[in-house]
Formats: C-alpha cells, sequence, structure tokens
C-alpha cells in the first residue's frame, strides 16, 4: 500500500455529488485536497457554504477556468455531462488521473452518447482508453486506468444486482429483464429545478424517462458485455419523497440450469471479498435507510414460483452510486485499501 499523500481535485465542489467527495475525501489519510471549484463562489471558503465540513476543509472554492488542477495527481469532475470530456485531454497530457462522475466516459458507442446526450464527443481517443468504474466489475482494468467513466446510480444497483447471474449464464433471455428503480430527490443534483421543490416532489411519488431514460443504454451495453448475448431490457426510474437514497426491483426468468441451484450461496460466494457489497440474508427486505451516508450496495434474492427470480438492491445514490464508487475507483488505480475514507457506517435513523 503506498503512503505518499497524493494532490486531489475537485471541479464541481458546490454540487452534491461534489459535497459527498469533500466529505468523504476530508479524512482519507492518503488524500491532500488541493483544488475545489466553482464559477459562481469562487473565492468563498468551502466551509462557508458547507458549515458540516468546518474543521475539516480550509480551503475556498476556486475558479474552474483558472484552478491549478494541473498541479493534482487526479481530478474528479462532479459537473455536467460534456464538462469532464473538454478538460480530460490536457489533464492526461500533464499526467493526472481523471474520474468522471457524469456520463463522458461511460458510452464506448459515440453515437449511442451523441443521441441520448445531445452533444457530440469532443475526444473519442480519451474515451476508448477509459474504463468503466464498478470495482466489483472491473478492478483489473480500474488498477491500471488513468480515466474512470464512474457509473451512473441506477447502472450501479442493476449490474451489481444481477453480474452473479449473467456471469454463470443463469438468465433465461426468453423474457426481458425488467427494472423498476426508485430514486431520492437528491439524484436530481442541488441545481434549482421546479420538479425537485419541496412542494413537487414531497408527498407524492411518479414515474419518469419510461419512453426512455439515458441510463437504459448504458445498463444495456454493460449487460450485453457481462452476458455476451443481446438483452431486453426493460427499465422504469421514479422519483420518490426522500432526500438521498436508491432501491432497484429487478426481476429475471432463470434458466433450467439455475433452477437447480442455490443461487443464495452463489450471491454469497460472488460477494464474499467484497466489502461494499453485502448479500442479505435470505427473506431479507433491505431499506434505503439501512445504507444511508455509506458505500454500501446491498441484495436480497426472492424466488418467485419456479421460474422467477426477483432481486432487491439499495444504495445510497450519492455514495455508492456517485461519490464513494469515486473514491473507490481512486483507491484502486492509486493502489491504496480500497476501503481509504470509506469505512462510514451508515446513518440511523
Ligand atoms: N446526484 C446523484 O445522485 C448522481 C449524480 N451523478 C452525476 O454527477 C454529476 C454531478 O451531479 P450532482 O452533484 O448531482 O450535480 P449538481 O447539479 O448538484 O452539481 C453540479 C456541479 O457542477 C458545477 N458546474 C456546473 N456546470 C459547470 C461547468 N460548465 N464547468 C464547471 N463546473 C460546473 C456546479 O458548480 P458551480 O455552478 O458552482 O460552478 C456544481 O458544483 C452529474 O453529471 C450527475 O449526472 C452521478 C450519479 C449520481
Ligand atoms: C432522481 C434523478 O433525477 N436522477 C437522475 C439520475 C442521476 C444520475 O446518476 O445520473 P447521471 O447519468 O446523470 O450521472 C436522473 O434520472 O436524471
Amino acid at each position: 500500500m503506498a503512503s505518499k499523500k497524493i494532490k486531489v481535485g475537485i471541479v464541481g465542489g458546490t454540487g452534491y455529488t461534489g459535497v459527498e467527495l469533500l466529505r468523504l475525501l476530508a479524512l482519507h489519510p492518503q488524500v491532500e485536497l488541493t483544488a475545489i471549484t466553482s464559477r459562481g463562489d469562487a473565492g468563498l471558503p468551502v466551509a462557508d457554504m458547507f458549515p458540516s465540513l468546518r474543521g475539516y476543509i480550509d480551503l475556498a472554492f476556486s475558479d474552474p477556468a483558472t484552478a491549478n488542477l494541473s498541479a493534482c495527481d487526479v481530478v474528479f469532475f462532479a459537473t455536467p455531462h460534456g464538462v469532464a470530456m473538454s478538460q480530460a485531454q490536457a489533464l492526461l497530457a500533464a499526467n493526472v488521473k481523471v474520474i468522471d462522475l457524469a456520463a463522458d466516459f461511460r458510452l464506448q458507442d459515440t453515437a449511442v452518447f451523441e443521441q441520448w446526450y445531445k452533444m457530440p464527443h469532443s475526444c473519442p481517443d480519451v474515451l476508448s482508453e477509459a474504463v468503466y468504474g464498478i470495482p466489483e466489475l472491473n478492478r483489473e482494468n480500474i488498477k491500471s486506468a488513468k480515466v474512470i467513466g464512474n457509473p451512473g446510480c441506477y447502472p450501479t444497483t442493476v449490474l451489481l444486482g444481477l453480474a452473479p447471474l449473467l456471469e454463470k449464464g443463469y438468465i433465461d433471455f426468453s423474457a426481458p429483464i425488467v427494472a423498476d428503480a426508485k430514486s431520492g430527490v437528491s439524484g436530481a443534483g442541488r441545481k434549482a429545478e421546479v420538479a425537485t421543490l419541496f412542494a413537487e416532489s414531497s408527498d407524492s411519488m411518479k414515474a419518469y424517462g419510461v419512453a426512455g431514460h439515458r441510463h437504459h443504454p448504458e445498463i444495456h451495453a454493460q449487460l450485453t458485455q457481462l452476458a455476451n448475448a443481446d438483452i431486453q431490457f426493460i427499465f422504469v426510474p421514479h422519483l420518490i419523497p426522500m432526500i438521498r437514497g436508491m432501491l432497484s426491483t429487478i426481476y429475471v426468468k432463470l434458466t433450467d440450469a439455475a433452477k437447480a441451484v442455490d443461487l443464495h450461496a452463489l450471491y454469497e460466494q460472488r460477494y464474499q471479498h467484497e466489502r461494499f457489497v453485502d448479500v442479505m440474508p435470505a427473506g431479507a427486505l433491505p431499506e434505503t435507510r439501512s445504507v444511508r451516508g455509506s458505500n454500501q450496495l446491498r441484495i436480497a434474492l426472492h424466488r418467485q414460483g419456479s421460474d422467477y427470480l426477483t432481486l432487491i438492491v439499495v444504495q445510497d445514490n450519492l455514495v455508492k452510486g456517485a461519490a464513494g464508487q469515486a473514491v473507490q475507483n481512486m483507491n484502486i488505480m492509486f493502489g491504496f485499501d480500497e476501503r481509504s475514507g470509506l469505512e462510514v457506517l451508515p446513518l440511523l435513523p
């Protein structure tokens, strides 16, 4: 394990995933935070905006146009889609690693990226060397990566939920895989929007993106790779009246071979060495509050009749679904203990 401190920059320090990175990295033993950007609040001490960080972070926000990001060892982009790809090439040329929490480096097919994100991809060369950042599925490639496309929040639940079955060929693709997913409102970010006003989003619940959500192609591409087969996948996200947390319920049809297998034991074995994936006891019904504020993802399996399996997966969308997973990726890239900065217990109540 390396002991030297690395210099870390965060572009987009005023957003929800940005401040979550600050919360986790402030106590990371191998990290020295050196630049935290904001366009509108440059010059403001970070702790003035986020008093919870008083005494832990002494820096002020700096303007992303002038911040000395090339002096960092790694830069996190906790920004809207399109920002990281405009700066990645220059940072890589300065030997700085890049971890993007947005979608710039998640989809290898630039035509699909352009279709869903309505912008051309400005650096396909960088994209081609980017690694999709789910450590439990892709750890070896992450070790040597210079650019990480940190996954979307919904994809992390679906992919970790399904991976053990797909790796064994236990899903019968004659029926579609269905994922019915629910997110807390922080998933939409901190920017002001009518849909996330208290009076609009509390005491109510709604589906959205039913005709198509940009995480569908992201999940589909990864499922296809894991299954080595084309698959039908139905995905419906929902907005629910809580601040943080995500629960995905996933329905699959099992192959005949899978029906003879102890699937709970298969999951326990697949994730036995994974600190951040917890396979719950038989019959468990995981709740989002059991992972709140932590990098933990919990999975429960429920057989339904002889042919179907229902998976229930929970995570904190801002931690394992975003900033925590990004820190986990950083730890792997720099040879640190994967748990550094991430041994945070869930908050209760
Ligand atoms: N929220 C979630 O649960 C998840 C979010 N993500 C992704 O992570 C990224 C960040 O999300 P989130 O933190 O929720 O978003 P927010 O809207 O809360 O924050 C966005 C941040 O980006 C900064 N910013 C905006 N435009 C630019 C720009 N052109 N150049 C530099 N900085 C800019 C803003 O700061 P300022 O205006 O002060 O410069 C702000 O700090 C998004 O791509 C999102 O899709 C991924 C997984 C989960
Ligand atoms: C509740 C809510 O609005 N969630 C966001 C997903 C956040 C996320 O992970 O999305 P990115 O792919 O943009 O990084 C959404 O559905 O747009």
